[in-house]
């Protein structure tokens, strides 16, 4: 059995002599199915996370142990054994222990104050953390539009998402962040003070950290806190909202690919007892872990693939019914499943936190006329998105490449709602969906401090609807537009329909912009936009009317 690299330190202590509750605080990348082990002078025994009492970011086992005294050794296992090849396979157990890392457990805060700090979110029991935020001002960087302080207010509403207290946060100047520790020396005192003084547990970096950053920093900070960065946050929220299966796959599969070339970390130990050279054990067990995990990463992709196989499925029976799809995009809280929720009645989840959808949800939209579309809503975008979540996300996202108009929500009462379009447009490049037409809202008007600036400005262009999701205000004209830009993506079709073919009539009144119908002996003579996989269906119909003209 091999060792998970990244785990969490024990959070609270035994609270009887008889019942030992221990609670795991989980690291961003933790293993989904960790094994803990406590040892102590006379036992050694493992527990299984599915025998605890999950949390948001915490795991607590409950166990009898009268045995069990304050100075435990724990060690977390991925519950997985590994390959046969794995040269750890043969190990005694007493061997194995002593290759994963140990952490002594450490009795700071009395249960009062402990439990004080579980909060109910969602309908769930979270750990708040307390974390303290860092970034890097770059010196004379223009791409950097958003700003350090506005960015790091982003990553507090990310780190109050993902169930963290923010306790401070700080940032420096700098013409590029510091190879070693991303930021200078004197910051890293700074912080490390700060640390003691606020009792901070986990320290948040605005930028992703490299592998040997994310180690440098761990060892200045010392073993009990806890060191991560803008990209494994992002992870670890996906990962406490997937709900689906194939999220789930998708969140797993990112978070296994970012935790790939960081896992030199857990051997560090082995290394410097190796006089500090990077032979021996240290650097075979590591080869191990990334074979096994990039093993996982293929069994993942995998099964990704076989989900995605069923998702098309499902996609090409919905096409058989050619209702135009509109997809929603835009930075997340925009406010896309209110959006939704207002025009289909559906009960999407949508609060005032960060990625609040991660499954495409879609709803037939009817209206008054009679006409109707598919409309989709997906994954909220943010600035600095990991690459590996939208590399997962591709296949989720896949229902915006293949819908028939992109509605691009804006929040625009946000004071960033400028630098917000341009990190959705960033992204929307990416997924190469230049060709998909698109029209612009801007949302949540009703918050704006100046909505009626807002509503002229709006009028003075022609891609742009005013509305607010909430009091539904505009949501008509919002329609409208829908309809007039999904026209620009249909095909002008005359065709002659024979009258036995009356369902076919019906379907295009619904999916398509009729000019005219006119009866005749031969049966209705139509002119109107279709969508351009109908027009096909119609092209008998449209050479039987050209013959009669
Ligand atoms: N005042 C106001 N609030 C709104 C409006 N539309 C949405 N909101 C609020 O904005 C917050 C985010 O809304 P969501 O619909 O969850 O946003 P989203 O774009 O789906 O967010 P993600 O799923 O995270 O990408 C919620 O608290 C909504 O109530 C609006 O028109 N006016
Ligand atoms: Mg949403």
């Amino acid at each position: 059995m091999s060792a998970c690299p990244l785990y969490g330190s024990i959070i609270k202590p035994p609270s009887s002599s008889t019942t030992l509750s221990l609670l795991l605080r989980k690291p961003p990348l933790s293993c989904n199915f960790p094994t803990l082990i406590l040892r102590n002078r006379n036992s050694i025994f493992a527990l299984h996370s599915y025998d605890a009492v999950s949390t948001q970011n915490a795991i607590r086992f409950d166990v009898q142990d009268s045995t069990a005294t304050d100075s435990a050794e724990v060690v977390v296992e991925p519950a997985e054994a590994p390959p046969s090849d794995s040269v750890v396979a043969d190990a005694k157990p007493q061997e194995k222990l002593t290759k994963l890392r140990k952490k002594k457990v450490l009795f700071q805060e009395d249960d009062d104050t402990i439990d004080n700090r579980f909060k109910l979110r969602n309908g769930r029991e979270v750990f708040e953390e307390k974390a303290y935020l860092v970034g890097v001002e770059r010196k004379g960087d223009n791409e950097d539009v958003f700003g350090i302080e506005e960015s790091l207010r982003e990553l507090e509403q990310l780190a109050d998402t993902a169930g963290l207290m923010v306790v401070g946060s700080t940032y420096q100047k700098l013409t590029s962040p510091n190879p070693r520790t991303y930021i200078g020396s004197g910051k890293v005192s700074e912080i490390k003070s700060a640390i003691h003084a606020l009792d901070v547990e986990t320290v948040i970096f605005d930028d992703e950290l490299s592998p040997g950053q994310l180690r440098n920093l761990e060892k200045v900070f010392g073993g009990d806190v806890r060191v991560c960065d803008r990209t494994a946050l992002i992870l670890d929220i996906f990962n406490q909202r997937a709900a689906t299966h194939e999220a789930s796959l998708q969140v797993s599969l990112a978070q296994m690919e970012y935790q790939l070339p960081r896992l030199t970390k857990m051997w560090t130990h082995l290394e410097r007892q190796s006089g500090g050279k990077v032979k021996g054990m240290g650097e075979k067990q590591i080869e191990v872990d990334k074979r096994i995990l990039r093993n996982q990463i293929g069994a993942l992709k995998k099964e990704l693939e076989s989900v995605r196989k069923h998702r098309q499925q499902y996609r090409n029976r919905r096409f058989s019914v050619p209702v135009p799809v509109v997809a929603l995009v835009g930075y997340t809280n925009a406010g896309k499943s209110t959006l939704l929720n207002q025009l289909t009645g559906a009960d999407v989840f949508a609060e005032d936190k960060l990625f609040a959808t991660l499954d495409p949800t879609t709803r037939r939209v009817q209206l008054k006329n009679g006409k109707e579309f598919l409309l989709t809503d997906t994954v909220g975008f943010i600035q600095k998105l990991p690459t590996q979540l939208v590399a997962a996300f591709r296949a989720t996202l896949e229902e915006i490449s293949e819908s028939s108009l992109l509605v691009h929500v804006v929040d625009i009462s946000h004071p960033l709602a400028e630098q917000q379009i341009n990190a959705v447009d960033k992204v929307l490049l990416e997924l190469d969906v230049s060709s998909i037409p698109r029209l612009m809202v801007w949302n949540k008007v009703d918050k704006a401090s100046d909505p009626q600036k807002i509503r002229l400005e709006a009028e003075n262009r022609d891609d742009v609807v005013c509305i607010s999701a909430l009091t539904g205000d505009g949501l008509p004209e919002f329609c409208n537009a829908v309809q007039e830009k999904l026209k620009d993506s249909m095909v002008w079709v005359e065709a002659l329909v024979p009258f036995e073919n009356g369902d076919l009539l019906s379907t295009i009144h619904q999916v398509g912009m009729v000019e005219k119908t006119e009866h005749t002996e031969q049966g209705t003579y139509i002119k109107a936009h279709v969508p351009l996989r109908f027009a096909r269906l119609l092209t008998p119909m449209r050479q039987m009317c050209v013959s009669q003209s």
